[in-house]
């Protein structure tokens, strides 16, 4: 039997979540997986070449290819792209196959924390925090209706965000007895 789930991160762009998946991993002595780089491995070119010369529906497909053969492994961290929650069948696999982390901060941070990054294709324009902030509009429910845990990333360090990840998570995986014997003490 599994002593934890599979830990998926989800979150927007420059939220931590592949610096915090390898802590992560790494502290949980578990193979970490970042389904970006492994799709950037498997096709030999990198996020922005995908996506000019597949255009973004063809990225799409290829991270929901690689978010249901990557998802279906045991005992593993990963973190998804920004985008992944897009489509419900992705949320539906992480949902399905793991304890979902919903890593949460600003428009500012993601700004900071992105901005001398040219391998983010969404952000290569004359405005990138409207589109952060449109994006995050669109997507910072669907984060939350398919996390089990939200955890803020803002204003501490990584080590931090993976110390509460940690506490949270065992917390959720608590055996229900001991659960519900805290619940109906007095
Ligand atoms: N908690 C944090 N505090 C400060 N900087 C961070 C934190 N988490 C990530 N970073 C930095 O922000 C940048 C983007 O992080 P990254 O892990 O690539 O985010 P994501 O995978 O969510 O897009 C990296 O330079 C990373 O070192
Ligand atoms: O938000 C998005 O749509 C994207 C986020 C990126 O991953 P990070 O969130 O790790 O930057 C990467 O998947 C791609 O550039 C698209
Ligand atoms: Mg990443």
């Amino acid at each position: 039997m599994r002593s934890l789930p599979n830990l998926f991160l989800i979150g927007p762009m420059g939220a931590g979540k592949s610096t915090i998946g390898r802590l992560l991993a790494a502290e949980l002595q578990r193979e970490f997986l970042d389904s970006d780089h492994q799709i950037e491995a498997r096709c030999g070119a990198n996020i922005p070449w995908i996506f000019d010369v597949e255009g973004e529906q063809g990225f799409r497909d290829r991270e929901t290819a690689m978010i249901d053969e990557l998802s279906r492994r045991d005992d593993v961290v990963m973190a998804t792209g920004g985008g992944a929650v897009g489509r419900e069948i992705n949320r539906q696999l992480l949902r399905e196959r793991g304890t979902v982390i919903y890593l949460a901060t600003t428009v500012e941070q993601q700004v900071r924390r992105t901005s001398r990054d040219r391998n983010r294709p969404l952000l290569q324009n004359a405005n990138p925090e409207q589109v952060l902030r449109d994006l995050f509009a669109i997507r910072d429910p669907l984060y939350r209706a398919t996390a089990d845990i939200v955890v803020r990333t803002d204003r501490r360090g990584p080590r931090s965000v993976v110390n509460e990840i940690l506490r949270r998570v065992s917390r959720l995986t608590e055996p229900l007895k001991s659960r519900s014997s805290v619940s109906q003490s007095p």
